[in-house]
């Protein structure tokens, strides 16, 4: 169905192959070729005329007023670049490594629920889009594919993230799953004890599909949302454990060797405490604006969180996140990556497998692109010099 509708937009012959010659120089890589998107927004253009309205808004949505959605991009907008000009950039390295594990570039695919919303091969296709990008992606607790289909459909680099289930039985079970099937760390994510209150999905009585690994460990009541509402928040009241706390890392630390992410934090507290559990990264994110209204953008967030981790553990930030330059700008702050969670999916939406790689491509072209024209020949030189945030220029002014 997505793909009748998206034929209709852009023509059905059209079909994304990647360069004989890939490099920022390709006419492809730049998105010229005719009618290809060549940008985010444009891909979420797409998406939008692709994907049932119910679908699309339970993607792009966030929760309550959806404040921290939209402060989610406009703080990288009040963020400027200090461009250092007269160096050398006719050679850019944007490769980086992550717990060993070497990236072609600082950006990684976020983990987002349920991709066979957007495209029948579901994480399958996304994967396959990370793996030829050299990159790694964090696959959803809420895949729509069953973790052993994505392991086996490419060579990749991949991390789990988890819930923690009121079942705690389906949570182990699939960390042990994981660990077995080569994924490198367990991503856990700690911003959603329950669910946030998304109005979108309570509108349109947002149906959500059983995840895939999901179905065969627990019995679920297939009549949720039978009084209306959202399903997804049926769902997440049924199966989540609000009691999760920090005695938790524990308990996930004794049940597997894996190293251990916390993803959803925004404070410096929290992260330090992080340290302390013995995580080994934290990953600022607000859960793409979906949990808590008016928590802080996490680009606001970032510094914070890195000062106070101070290089004990990799930091990551995702929320955002949709120019090459907010890659750079995360890169200044202190990040060690980016993780893109609904362009890859608008990527998914319009093009399948093909459109998910062109994202990625298009953000890593953009930060190349940027690198250069800030002076910086590799990520070790994107520095805190590089940017003029909102709070330089106010204690400029003291
Ligand atoms: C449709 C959708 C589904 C998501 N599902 C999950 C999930 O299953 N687990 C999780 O930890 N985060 C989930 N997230 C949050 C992402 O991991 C990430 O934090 C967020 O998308 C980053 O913001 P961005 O979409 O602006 O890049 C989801 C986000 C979206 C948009
Ligand atoms: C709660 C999950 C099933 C999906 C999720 O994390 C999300 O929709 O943000």
């Amino acid at each position: 169905m997505y793909f009748t509708r998206f034929s209709a937009i852009l023509g059905s012959s059209q079909s994304f192959t990647p360069s004989s010659s890939p490099g920022p120089k390709s006419l492809e890589a730049r998105g010229m070729e005719d009618n290809l998107p060549v940008n985010v927004r444009e891909y979420q253009e797409l998406a939008e005329k692709a994907l049932p309205k119910m679908y699309y808004d339970y993607i792009n949505g966030g929760a309550e007023d959806e404040h921290t959605l939209r402060e989610n991009i406009a703080a990288y907008g009040r963020i400027l670049l200090r461009p250092r000009v007269l160096i050398d950039v006719s050679k850019i390295n944007m490769s980086t490594s992550l717990l060993g594990y070497d990236m072609s570039s600082p950006i990684m695919v976020a983990p987002t629920g349920a991709h066979k919303l957007a495209n029948p091969e579901g994480e399958v296709a996304t994967a396959r889009a990370a793996a030829a990008c050299n990159t790694i992606m964090v696959l959803s607790f809420a895949s729509s594919c069953k973790i052993e289909e994505v392991a086996s459909s490419c060579n990749a680099i991949r991390f789990y993230q988890l819930y923690v289930y009121k079942r705690r039985d389906v949570s182990a079970t699939l960390v042990r799953r994981a660990e077995s099937l080569g994924f490198k760390a367990i991503v856990l994510t700690v911003d959603t004890p329950v669910l946030g209150r998304r109005e979108a999905d309570i509108r349109n009585k947002m149906i959500f599909p059983q995840p895939g690994n999901v179905v065969d460990l627990m019995s679920l009541d297939n009549d949720l949302g039978a009084e209306g509402g959202s399903k997804l928040e049926q769902f997440a009241r049924e199966t989540l454990d609000p009691s999760l706390s920090w005695k938790d890392v524990e308990w996930l630390k004794s049940i597997t060797s894996l190293p251990i992410l916390l993803k959803g934090i925004v404070t410096a507290e929290d992260a330090r405490k992080a340290v302390e559990a013995g995580a080994a990264g934290v990953i600022v994110s607000n859960h793409g604006a979906r949990q808590l209204d008016y928590a802080p953008a996490t680009i606001s967030a970032l510094e914070e969180v890195v000062k106070a981790v101070a290089g004990a553990v990799p930091v990551l930030v995702d929320g955002g996140v949709r120019r090459g330059t907010d890659v750079f700008k995360a890169l200044a702050l202190g990040a060690k990556a980016v993780m893109v969670g609904r362009p890859v999916f608008f990527g998914l939406a319009a093009r399948g497998e093909a459109g998910a790689r062109h994202v990625i491509e298009m953000l890593k072209n953009e930060l190349e692109l940027a690198m250069a024209l800030c002076g910086c020949r590799s990520v070790a030189e994107v520095t805190r010099a590089h940017v003029l945030t909102e709070g330089d220029r106010i204690r400029a002014l003291l």
